[in-house]
């Protein structure tokens, strides 16, 4: 029976996973062609799961990594049978930050003839990485971040830019930039006095560099959940996409686009971009569908939305 379910899972789902990864929707043993640093998997209908992965490098984000989240999430941008992203991190810890070899031989070798080129084409590379997570604010789908033991420096980055952070017991957080010589450049120092409501406690972590562990991210708001072991957030991580894939993926991906909207702009000039959204969005068959189903008292599992 179980077989039988995702099989037709798959057979529903597999048009946009690679062909590696919809013959293992349900686990993932290693990066999934043409990802070398990330697993893409189909663990129940509708919901897409990125896994980091380098775990014998602790997730180091190494030169193939910064282009292939670009391409990996661009797709789930485009892709119709995906409607809520899980990303997590494969081994012992979610991510160790940018990979330190790498940094040296490519990320700092000058490239130009004199300083204005070197400068020019440095600041053309810090703009490419800065799109390597802010493609997870660009795609409308949200994403559930799941994270167990360390999340160092672009870990940071990475996280600040997801919709929904949650992590296990044993996390810790660390804004390390300082600790290698550089302001952080690709989004904590943009995105995370957005998220911690202290602006002192964000300038303490990243002037500090110390570490930050999982009762004070909860306290904090840098999540919103902590989970005992990896396991327990995972089921929980899973359950919650759940939720959001149960729901019509128009007012899904018009709250994700409506809440960043409303972060960067004023109150009036939020409220102005909702009435124009809405003017078209309320004109869904979706609205009719669920304002029906909660009158019966049904759930929105209950209802089949139109893909988006
Ligand atoms: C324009 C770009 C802007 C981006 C900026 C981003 C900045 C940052 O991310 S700053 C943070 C940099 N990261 C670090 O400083 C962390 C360094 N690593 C560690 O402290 C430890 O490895 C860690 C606590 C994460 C894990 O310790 P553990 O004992 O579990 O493992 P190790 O034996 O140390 O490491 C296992 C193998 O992984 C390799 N590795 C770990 N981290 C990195 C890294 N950041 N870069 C490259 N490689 C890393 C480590 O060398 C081991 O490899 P091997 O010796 O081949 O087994």
């Amino acid at each position: 029976m179980l077989s039988g379910i995702v099989r037709s899972a798959l057979m529903n789902n597999r048009r946009w996973l690679p062909a590696h990864a919809a013959l293992r929707a349900m686990s993932s043993t290693g990066p999934t062609s043409p990802y070398t640093t990330l697993s893409v998997t189909r663990p129940a209908q509708s919901i897409t799961q990125v896994e980091l992965y380098r775990p014998e490098k602790r997730n180091a984000m190494n030169t193939a990594f910064w282009s292939e989240m670009v391409d990996c999430f661009n797709e789930i941008a485009a892709d119709p049978h995906c409607r809520v992203v899980v990303f997590c991190g494969a081994g012992k810890i979610f991510t160790a930050g940018i990979d330190l070899m790498d940094m040296a031989s490519n990320i700092l070798q000058p490239e130009g003839d004199d300083t204005a080129r070197i400068s020019w084409n440095l600041r053309k590379k810090i703009s490419k990485y800065q799109e390597t997570f802010s493609v997870l604010e660009k795609s409308p789908k949200p994403v559930v971040v799941a994270v167990h033991g360390a999340c160092i420096g672009g870990g940071v980055d990475l996280i600040t830019a997801c919709d929904i952070r949650l992590c296990t017991q044993d996390a810790w957080f660390q804004v390390k930039e300082v600790d290698i010589g550089l302001a952080a450049d690709v989004g904590t120092l943009q995105r995370l006095p957005k998220v911690i409501g202290s602006r002192s406690l964000v300038n303490e972590l990243a002037l500090t560099g110390r570490k930050m562990y999982a009762d004070e991210a909860k306290s904090s708001g840098l999540v919103s959940r902590v989970f005992a072991d990896r396991e327990a957030m995972m089921a929980a991580a899973l359950e919650m996409a759940g939720e959001i894939a149960a729901r019509s993926p128009v007012a899904v991906q018009g709250t994700k686009i409506n809440l960043l909207y409303a972060r960067d702009h004023s109150v009036p000039e939020a409220l102005d971009y909702m009435a124009t959204w809405n003017m078209s969005m309320l004109q869904t068959q979706d609205l009719m569908k669920s304002a029906q189903a909660a009158m019966e008292k049904k759930s929105p599992k209950t209802i089949t939305f139109s893909k988006l």
